[in-house]
């Protein structure tokens, strides 16, 4: 590895330093809209921030919670691997799964528009057994994210600055708990908002250097001669013509499959996408997912069209290269520091600042929606559901933010283990699926099918899993000779074990649904959630159920049960049947044609026995940066815009406080002058 072109005490700064800078002004900002913008603050408002974010806060927060470290490295490594096809296809094999998430949004908006985790909807329709099943797979696909996230965060502020792996590994989580702990899902949406307009302002800066004011590059013409050149000692097995500049490419096809199929998996059941779609409102939720999954294409493919493909030009060619006049080596890759490398070939030690920020940035982000989305699953859907099914907001407000702080301990000691034993970032990103692909043809079943079997979900998701992992370790067997780290960590045996999950339990719900249905209809939910209520009430205080149901039901009902939920729901306009029948068409009609655009015939009407001509490449790399460009406008301008009536809502109760001598009109309240602006919360996206 070579030599940290940071100090130590630089990485130290970082992130305890800005760790503590980024905690102040969001725990500021969470209070201003306490005190100012009448939020209050409960369990409801902690994970599901009153089911009212607008459409730019929800873009803003898909974008940055699937902008992780891994996405920064990763897709800048699979560039270095593939060449230019290893960054469009990084970017289409995970971009597309987040629009298509849309349809899923909307649709527990549809059909269960109470519940606050997918996994209370399991509940409702199978029972506990489904419901445990389920608990265990979304846990195992956050605490997979986390340790990815958090190994690869590591690894690379370990290589810029030299700073000890185990102490990034701990001290990452430390900072996101204090901003998480106080204002939950809306404050680290906040917080995710500031980061991804960090991110894009440096990815801008990137770009620029290498492709218009470095010496050594300067153009993207200049670029493509220098890749023609480096392609001597280049070969890249699959490949046509073994270049970096053709989008006919085996292995990048195999990885850019492996990404798609895993993280549908991850997306789909990580229970902090599913909460941003509860949190978001009926008609912010399907343009939210849109423009955060298209604008975060732009990152991956921009990123590792500019960073990826500098280190493969400079890397045997530019003194100050940092392996020069080495290529990188394969651990090095494997570890995702192919992006440290270039950005401080790029910018020198300000290239490696902007790096570390980077990771610093996309590690918390990412880490804070996972830690506010575990906070939910098990304070709702265990500790609500089956040990204190009574429990008010506040109390349960308690459980989540203890969840929080022990998330964050257990997910720095989980991946402190993972390194320990040698797993890095590459390893982990390719065996995700084996976990995540099990559940995935079942859960879709559950959502657009009401003749879903409970025997699909349970035993049936542990059948599935248990041949994911059966064919994934007899390929790597088969493929090495040997089962260890390596072979089971390649993208063939992965694919294989992924692939075979989602199959199994594709096959197993076609023939439940065809041959043994088990029709549910989505009316009964009241009449389920009342009788499970009661079922919980009885068993936790030892009475009969009908003793239960004899207290009448309202007298154990909170604004954290979802039956309450329900009720507030029913008589909410936003949640016209109507209306949301409308919303779902688009979106499921959107997200296919996105799918198949982007996956599909993007990607395939390439692959063909071509290599870039110097104009198309030329063209190419200015689309990526076009492309980063309008993403910016939506995930960093447009919530701001829509922002407008809540910040003046905060700025006019400021004032009348500073008039009024410090003394305040009390806490929450809106003044009537300023009502007018708060009545846009609901159109608002930084409240709302
Ligand atoms: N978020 C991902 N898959 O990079």
């Amino acid at each position: 590895m070579a030599v940290p072109p940071l100090s130590q005490g630089a990485g130290y700064g970082v992130v305890i330093g800005l760790g503590a800078l980024f905690a102040i002004v969001v725990v500021g900002i969470s209070r201003s809209l306490v005190r100012y913008a009448g939020i209050s603050r409960d369990a409801e408002e902690f994970s599901v921030a009153r089911r009212s974010l607008g459409t730019g806060l929800t873009a803003a927060a898909v974008i940055s919670s699937w902008t992780w470290s891994t996405t920064l490295l990763s897709s800048v490594s699979t560039a270095y691997n593939y060449g230019v096809a290893g960054a469009m296809l990084y970017a289409s094999g995970n971009c597309t799964q987040i629009v298509l998430f849309s349809t899923l949004a909307i649709q527990l908006k549809r059909r269960a528009p109470s519940v606050h985790t997918y996994l209370e909807l399991v509940r409702i329709r199978f029972g506990t057994l489904p419901h445990f099943t389920y608990i265990f797979f979304a846990l195992a696909t956050n605490i997979l994210v986390c340790s990815s996230v958090l190994l690869g965060g590591a690894a690379a502020i370990n290589s810029i600055t030299g700073m000890n792996t185990y102490a990034a590994l701990f001290l990452l989580p430390a900072s996101v708990v204090a901003y998480t702990l106080r204002g939950g899902l809306r404050s680290t949406i906040l917080a995710d908002y500031l980061h991804t307009v960090i991110i894009f302002i440096i990815l801008f800066i990137l770009w620029l250097r290498a492709y218009a004011t470095f010496p050594e590059i300067g153009s993207p013409a200049a670029m493509y001669d220098l890749l023609v050149r480096a392609q001597r000692n280049i070969n890249v097995e699959g490949n046509y013509q073994g270049s970096v500049l053709t989008l006919k490419t085996e292995g990048g096809q195999y990885f850019a499959w492996l990404s798609a199929l895993e993280y549908t998996g991850v997306v789909f059941l990580d229970a902090s996408f599913h909460q941003k779609g509860v949190a978001a409102m009926p008609e912010a939720a399907f343009p939210g997912y849109l423009i955060g999954g298209l604008a975060w294409f732009s990152i991956p493919f921009c990123l590792a069209t500019t960073a990826g493909l500098a280190a493969l030009a400079l890397e045997t060619a530019y003194p100050g290269f940092p392996t020069y006049p080495n290529r990188i080596p394969k651990a090095d890759v494997s570890a995702g520091l192919v992006l440290p490398y270039a950005a401080q070939a790029l910018l020198g030690k300000g290239g490696s600042a902007a790096v570390l920020l980077l990771m610093f940035m996309s590690c918390t982000s990412a880490i804070s929606a996972q830690m506010v989305g575990v906070s939910t699953v098990v304070s709702y859907d265990i500790f609500k559901t089956y040990f204190r099914p009574t429990i008010g907001a506040d109390k349960l407000l308690r459980v989540n933010q203890y969840v929080v702080a022990g998330f964050g301990l257990f997910a720095a000691a989980f991946a402190s283990l993972l390194h320990g034993i040698g797993l890095d970032l590459g390893i982990i990103y390719n065996l995700t699926g084996i976990f995540t692909g099990a559940g995935l043809s079942p859960l879709i079943f559950i959502f657009f099918d009401t003749r879903l079997h409970p025997a699909v979900v349970f035993p049936g998701i542990w059948i599935n899993f248990a041949s994911g992992v059966a064919v994934w370790l007899s390929l790597a067997y088969h493929r090495s000779g040997v089962v260890n780290l390596e072979s089971v960590g390649g993208v063939v045996p992965c694919l294989a074990g992924c692939g075979t999950g989602i199959g199994v339990g594709l096959v197993l719900s076609l023939l439940s649904v065809f041959f043994f249905p088990r029709e549910f209809a989505w009316e009964r939910i009241p009449e389920i959630l009342e009788q499970q209520h009661r079922e919980q009430v009885a068993r936790v205080t030892k009475e009969p159920v009908a003793a239960i149901a004899g207290e009448g039901k309202t007298e154990s009902i909170n604004s954290t049960d979802p039956r309450s939920q329900l009720e507030i729901i029913e008589n909410d306009p936003a949640y016209n049947k109507a209306r949301l029948d409308r919303f779902f068409k688009i979106a499921v009609a959107s997200s296919l044609t996105i799918f198949v655009v982007i996956t599909i015939i993007w990607p395939f009407s390439l692959y063909r026995d071509y290599v870039f001509t110097r104009n198309f490449f030329q063209g190419w790399v200015i689309v990526s940066f076009i492309w980063a460009i309008l993403a910016f406008v939506g995930v960093g301008i447009f919530p701001l815009v829509q922002g407008i009536p809540v910040a003046k809502t905060i700025l006019f109760n400021l004032r009348n406080k500073v008039k009024n001598g410090g003394r305040e009109q009390g806490e929450g309240t809106v003044s009537p002058g300023a009502e007018k602006a708060s009545e846009g919360q609901s159109n608002s996206s930084f409240v709302a």
